[in-house]
Protein backbone atom coordinates (compact mmCIF):
# COMPACT_ATOMS: atom_id res chain seq x y z
CA UNK A 1 0.00 0.00 0.00
CA UNK A 2 2.85 2.27 -0.40
CA UNK A 3 3.85 4.43 -3.51
CA UNK A 4 0.05 5.14 -4.54
CA UNK A 5 -1.72 7.98 -4.81
CA UNK A 6 -4.31 8.87 -1.94
CA UNK A 7 -7.98 6.90 -1.39
CA UNK A 8 -9.61 10.77 -1.48
CA UNK A 9 -7.97 10.93 -5.44
CA UNK A 10 -8.70 7.25 -6.37
CA UNK A 11 -12.23 7.86 -5.26
CA UNK A 12 -12.53 11.01 -7.48
CA UNK A 13 -10.52 9.67 -10.33
CA UNK A 14 -12.91 6.33 -10.74
CA UNK A 15 -16.08 8.94 -9.96
CA UNK A 16 -15.04 10.54 -12.88
CA UNK A 17 -14.65 7.19 -15.80
CA UNK A 18 -17.80 6.52 -17.67
CA UNK A 19 -19.23 3.31 -15.81
CA UNK A 20 -18.75 2.74 -12.26
CA UNK A 21 -19.56 -0.71 -10.11
CA UNK A 22 -19.46 0.40 -6.21
CA UNK A 23 -19.45 -3.41 -4.22
CA UNK A 24 -19.56 -3.12 -0.64
CA UNK A 25 -19.82 -6.32 1.89
CA UNK A 26 -22.08 -6.19 4.75
CA UNK A 27 -21.16 -7.27 7.95
CA UNK A 28 -18.61 -5.72 9.44
CA UNK A 29 -18.19 -3.09 6.65
CA UNK A 30 -21.99 -1.58 6.22
CA UNK A 31 -23.26 -3.34 9.77
CA UNK A 32 -21.13 -3.35 12.59
CA UNK A 33 -20.39 -6.92 14.36
CA UNK A 34 -22.72 -8.01 17.03
CA UNK A 35 -22.98 -11.26 19.13
CA UNK A 36 -26.73 -12.13 17.66
CA UNK A 37 -26.46 -12.15 13.45
CA UNK A 38 -29.91 -11.38 12.78
CA UNK A 39 -28.86 -7.64 14.98
CA UNK A 40 -26.56 -6.88 12.68
CA UNK A 41 -28.23 -3.58 11.27
CA UNK A 42 -26.77 -1.42 8.92
CA UNK A 43 -24.84 2.09 10.01
CA UNK A 44 -27.70 4.91 10.19
CA UNK A 45 -26.95 6.71 6.52
CA UNK A 46 -25.13 4.12 4.44
CA UNK A 47 -28.09 2.16 2.96
CA UNK A 48 -29.53 5.70 2.13
CA UNK A 49 -26.16 6.32 0.73
CA UNK A 50 -25.66 3.77 -1.94
CA UNK A 51 -29.78 4.30 -2.64
CA UNK A 52 -28.16 8.20 -3.72
CA UNK A 53 -25.45 6.48 -5.48
CA UNK A 54 -27.54 3.90 -7.24
CA UNK A 55 -29.75 6.88 -8.32
CA UNK A 56 -26.58 8.54 -10.66
CA UNK A 57 -26.49 7.59 -14.14
CA UNK A 58 -23.62 5.09 -14.72
CA UNK A 59 -22.82 4.34 -11.55
CA UNK A 60 -23.96 0.66 -10.67
CA UNK A 61 -24.27 -0.88 -6.57
CA UNK A 62 -23.94 -4.14 -5.27
CA UNK A 63 -23.86 -5.41 -1.93
CA UNK A 64 -22.58 -8.91 -1.53
CA UNK A 65 -21.70 -10.65 1.47
CA UNK A 66 -21.60 -14.63 2.48
CA UNK A 67 -25.33 -13.92 4.15
CA UNK A 68 -28.35 -15.67 2.15
CA UNK A 69 -29.78 -13.60 -0.20
CA UNK A 70 -33.39 -13.60 1.46
CA UNK A 71 -31.61 -12.50 4.97
CA UNK A 72 -29.15 -9.77 3.36
CA UNK A 73 -32.79 -8.20 1.66
CA UNK A 74 -34.32 -8.24 5.45
CA UNK A 75 -31.24 -7.08 6.86
CA UNK A 76 -30.26 -3.85 4.45
CA UNK A 77 -34.17 -3.26 3.70
CA UNK A 78 -33.56 -3.08 0.09
CA UNK A 79 -36.34 -3.83 -1.80
CA UNK A 80 -36.85 -6.06 -5.15
CA UNK A 81 -37.62 -3.39 -6.90
CA UNK A 82 -34.43 -0.78 -6.21
CA UNK A 83 -31.88 -0.82 -8.76
CA UNK A 84 -29.11 -1.89 -6.62
CA UNK A 85 -28.07 -5.86 -6.59
CA UNK A 86 -27.49 -8.07 -3.66
CA UNK A 87 -25.24 -11.01 -3.91
CA UNK A 88 -25.62 -13.44 -1.17
CA UNK A 89 -23.68 -17.11 -0.03
CA UNK A 90 -20.90 -15.96 -1.08
CA UNK A 91 -21.59 -15.42 -5.02
CA UNK A 92 -23.70 -18.77 -5.10
CA UNK A 93 -27.21 -16.28 -4.65
CA UNK A 94 -27.60 -12.78 -6.57
CA UNK A 95 -30.75 -10.79 -7.45
CA UNK A 96 -29.26 -10.40 -10.70
CA UNK A 97 -29.75 -12.98 -13.61
CA UNK A 98 -26.35 -11.89 -15.19
CA UNK A 99 -25.13 -12.83 -11.74
CA UNK A 100 -26.26 -15.78 -11.31
CA UNK A 101 -26.07 -17.18 -15.39
CA UNK A 102 -22.03 -16.69 -14.95
CA UNK A 103 -22.04 -18.36 -11.16
CA UNK A 104 -23.90 -21.26 -12.82
CA UNK A 105 -21.16 -23.93 -12.89
CA UNK A 106 -20.98 -23.18 -9.24
CA UNK A 107 -24.07 -23.89 -8.31
CA UNK A 108 -25.04 -26.53 -5.60
CA UNK A 109 -25.66 -29.66 -7.04
CA UNK A 110 -28.22 -32.78 -5.55
CA UNK A 111 -25.04 -34.26 -3.78
CA UNK A 112 -24.00 -31.25 -2.42
CA UNK A 113 -27.77 -30.95 -0.86
CA UNK A 114 -27.07 -34.42 0.92
CA UNK A 115 -23.66 -33.74 2.45
CA UNK A 116 -25.53 -29.99 3.47
CA UNK A 117 -27.47 -31.86 5.03
CA UNK A 118 -25.89 -34.61 6.77
CA UNK A 119 -23.19 -31.80 7.78
CA UNK A 120 -26.08 -29.93 9.28
CA UNK A 121 -27.14 -32.69 11.57
CA UNK A 122 -23.58 -34.00 13.16
CA UNK A 123 -22.74 -29.71 13.47
CA UNK A 124 -26.24 -29.47 15.78
CA UNK A 125 -25.05 -32.80 17.12
CA UNK A 126 -21.52 -31.68 17.87
CA UNK A 127 -22.79 -28.45 19.42
CA UNK A 128 -25.12 -29.85 21.54
CA UNK A 129 -23.36 -32.64 23.12
CA UNK A 130 -19.81 -30.56 23.91
CA UNK A 131 -20.67 -27.10 22.69
CA UNK A 132 -23.73 -25.80 23.86
CA UNK A 133 -22.49 -22.13 24.30
CA UNK A 134 -21.78 -22.01 20.46
CA UNK A 135 -24.48 -21.17 18.63
CA UNK A 136 -25.33 -22.45 15.12
CA UNK A 137 -26.48 -20.53 11.90
CA UNK A 138 -28.05 -22.87 8.84
CA UNK A 139 -27.61 -21.01 5.46
CA UNK A 140 -28.66 -22.24 2.18
CA UNK A 141 -25.40 -23.73 1.10
CA UNK A 142 -24.08 -23.34 4.42
CA UNK A 143 -23.69 -24.36 8.23
CA UNK A 144 -21.95 -21.98 10.75
CA UNK A 145 -20.57 -22.35 13.87
CA UNK A 146 -20.68 -19.11 15.57
CA UNK A 147 -17.95 -18.37 19.05
CA UNK A 148 -18.24 -14.47 19.24
CA UNK A 149 -18.17 -13.69 23.09
CA UNK A 150 -17.20 -16.93 24.14
CA UNK A 151 -14.10 -17.20 25.97
CA UNK A 152 -11.32 -17.87 23.76
CA UNK A 153 -10.96 -21.34 24.75
CA UNK A 154 -14.10 -22.68 24.73
CA UNK A 155 -14.35 -20.72 21.01
CA UNK A 156 -11.40 -22.12 20.19
CA UNK A 157 -12.44 -25.50 21.19
CA UNK A 158 -15.61 -25.25 18.81
CA UNK A 159 -14.48 -23.87 16.23
CA UNK A 160 -11.27 -26.99 15.63
CA UNK A 161 -14.11 -30.00 16.36
CA UNK A 162 -16.05 -28.30 13.85
CA UNK A 163 -13.27 -28.27 11.69
CA UNK A 164 -12.48 -31.94 12.33
CA UNK A 165 -16.74 -32.63 11.24
CA UNK A 166 -15.72 -31.18 8.11
CA UNK A 167 -13.17 -33.63 7.41
CA UNK A 168 -15.38 -36.44 7.22
CA UNK A 169 -17.54 -35.11 4.43
CA UNK A 170 -15.38 -34.44 1.28
CA UNK A 171 -15.94 -31.55 -0.58
CA UNK A 172 -17.10 -29.35 1.92
CA UNK A 173 -15.06 -25.84 1.59
CA UNK A 174 -14.40 -24.41 5.61
CA UNK A 175 -14.26 -20.87 5.45
CA UNK A 176 -13.12 -18.96 8.78
CA UNK A 177 -14.29 -15.77 9.61
CA UNK A 178 -14.59 -13.37 12.48
CA UNK A 179 -15.71 -15.53 15.19
CA UNK A 180 -17.61 -17.89 13.14
CA UNK A 181 -16.27 -21.73 11.11
CA UNK A 182 -18.24 -21.38 7.88
CA UNK A 183 -18.89 -24.93 6.75
CA UNK A 184 -20.12 -24.50 3.30
CA UNK A 185 -20.96 -26.87 0.37
CA UNK A 186 -21.10 -23.69 -2.36
CA UNK A 187 -18.35 -23.65 -4.91
CA UNK A 188 -18.87 -19.56 -5.60
CA UNK A 189 -16.53 -16.55 -4.50
CA UNK A 190 -17.91 -13.17 -4.26
CA UNK A 191 -14.90 -12.44 -6.30
CA UNK A 192 -16.12 -14.04 -9.49
CA UNK A 193 -19.28 -13.14 -8.74
CA UNK A 194 -18.60 -9.23 -8.56
CA UNK A 195 -16.21 -9.18 -11.71
CA UNK A 196 -19.08 -11.01 -13.45
CA UNK A 197 -21.32 -8.11 -12.58
CA UNK A 198 -18.96 -5.70 -13.04
CA UNK A 199 -18.55 -6.69 -16.84
CA UNK A 200 -22.17 -7.10 -16.91
CA UNK A 201 -22.31 -3.65 -16.68
CA UNK A 202 -19.50 -2.61 -18.59
CA UNK A 203 -17.51 -1.10 -15.51
CA UNK A 204 -14.47 1.09 -16.18
CA UNK A 205 -13.85 1.51 -12.86
CA UNK A 206 -14.93 -1.15 -10.15
CA UNK A 207 -15.07 -0.47 -6.06
CA UNK A 208 -14.63 -3.07 -3.46
CA UNK A 209 -15.17 -2.80 0.21
CA UNK A 210 -14.68 -5.79 2.90
CA UNK A 211 -12.82 -7.05 5.92
CA UNK A 212 -13.09 -10.75 5.74
CA UNK A 213 -10.77 -13.23 4.24
CA UNK A 214 -13.46 -14.03 1.68
CA UNK A 215 -13.31 -10.50 0.45
CA UNK A 216 -9.58 -11.41 -0.46
CA UNK A 217 -11.43 -12.87 -3.38
CA UNK A 218 -12.64 -10.09 -4.80
CA UNK A 219 -9.51 -8.15 -3.90
CA UNK A 220 -7.11 -10.46 -5.78
CA UNK A 221 -9.34 -10.02 -8.57
CA UNK A 222 -9.63 -6.60 -8.94
CA UNK A 223 -6.65 -5.46 -9.83
CA UNK A 224 -6.81 -3.03 -13.13
CA UNK A 225 -5.77 0.78 -13.02
CA UNK A 226 -9.10 2.21 -11.58
CA UNK A 227 -10.32 -0.31 -9.42
CA UNK A 228 -10.29 1.04 -5.56
CA UNK A 229 -10.12 -1.86 -3.54
CA UNK A 230 -10.60 -1.02 0.76
CA UNK A 231 -9.67 -3.49 3.36
CA UNK A 232 -12.09 -2.30 6.90
CA UNK A 233 -9.80 -3.09 10.08
CA UNK A 234 -6.91 -4.36 10.10
CA UNK A 235 -5.23 -8.28 9.33
CA UNK A 236 -2.64 -8.93 5.89
CA UNK A 237 -4.96 -8.34 2.35
CA UNK A 238 -4.57 -7.90 -0.95
CA UNK A 239 -6.35 -4.72 -1.27
CA UNK A 240 -4.95 -1.15 -2.43
CA UNK A 241 -6.11 0.80 0.91
CA UNK A 242 -7.31 0.45 4.16
CA UNK A 243 -9.95 2.18 6.84
CA UNK A 244 -10.34 1.68 10.34
CA UNK A 245 -13.90 1.18 10.81
CA UNK A 246 -17.40 1.24 10.13
CA UNK A 247 -18.10 4.65 10.47
CA UNK A 248 -15.16 5.28 8.24
CA UNK A 249 -16.72 3.16 5.80
CA UNK A 250 -19.67 5.70 5.82
CA UNK A 251 -17.70 8.73 5.45
CA UNK A 252 -16.20 6.85 2.37
CA UNK A 253 -19.58 6.07 0.63
CA UNK A 254 -20.35 9.48 0.67
CA UNK A 255 -17.15 10.93 -0.36
CA UNK A 256 -17.51 8.46 -3.11
CA UNK A 257 -21.43 9.55 -3.28
CA UNK A 258 -20.22 13.70 -3.80
CA UNK A 259 -17.49 12.68 -6.13
CA UNK A 260 -19.82 10.71 -8.75
CA UNK A 261 -22.42 13.74 -8.40
CA UNK A 262 -19.76 16.17 -9.07
CA UNK A 263 -18.15 14.03 -12.22
CA UNK A 264 -21.93 13.65 -13.17
CA UNK A 265 -22.60 17.51 -13.05
CA UNK A 266 -19.23 18.58 -14.71
CA UNK A 267 -20.40 16.04 -17.75
O1 LIG B 1 -19.81 -11.55 3.87
P1 LIG B 1 -20.30 -10.82 5.07
O2 LIG B 1 -21.45 -9.90 4.79
O3 LIG B 1 -19.19 -10.13 5.83
O4 LIG B 1 -20.88 -11.97 6.05
C1 LIG B 1 -19.95 -12.85 6.69
C2 LIG B 1 -20.63 -13.57 7.84
O5 LIG B 1 -21.29 -12.56 8.61
C3 LIG B 1 -22.04 -12.97 9.72
O6 LIG B 1 -21.15 -13.26 10.78
C4 LIG B 1 -20.44 -12.12 11.21
O7 LIG B 1 -21.38 -11.13 11.68
C5 LIG B 1 -22.15 -11.56 12.85
C6 LIG B 1 -23.11 -10.42 13.17
O8 LIG B 1 -22.43 -9.21 13.42
C7 LIG B 1 -21.20 -11.88 14.00
O9 LIG B 1 -21.94 -12.35 15.13
C8 LIG B 1 -20.18 -12.95 13.58
O10 LIG B 1 -19.22 -13.14 14.61
C9 LIG B 1 -19.45 -12.48 12.30
O11 LIG B 1 -18.56 -13.47 11.81
C10 LIG B 1 -22.98 -14.10 9.38
O12 LIG B 1 -23.60 -14.59 10.53
C11 LIG B 1 -22.33 -15.20 8.54
O13 LIG B 1 -23.32 -16.11 8.08
C12 LIG B 1 -21.68 -14.55 7.34
O14 LIG B 1 -21.08 -15.54 6.49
Amino acid sequence: MKDQEPLEQALARAAATARVLVATDYDGVLAPLVADPMQATPLPGTIETLRALAALPDVHVAVVSGRDLGTLRTLTGIGEDEPIVLIGSHGAESSSEAVREAMEAAAVTPDDEVTLTELRSDIEALVKEHHPLANVEHKSAAVVVHVRGLPRETGDAAIADARRVALDHPGVKVLKGKSVLELSVSHADKGSAVTALGRHVDAVARLYLGDDVTDEDAFTRMRRPDDVTVKVGTGSTAARYRVDDEPAVARLLTQLHDACAAAHRAG
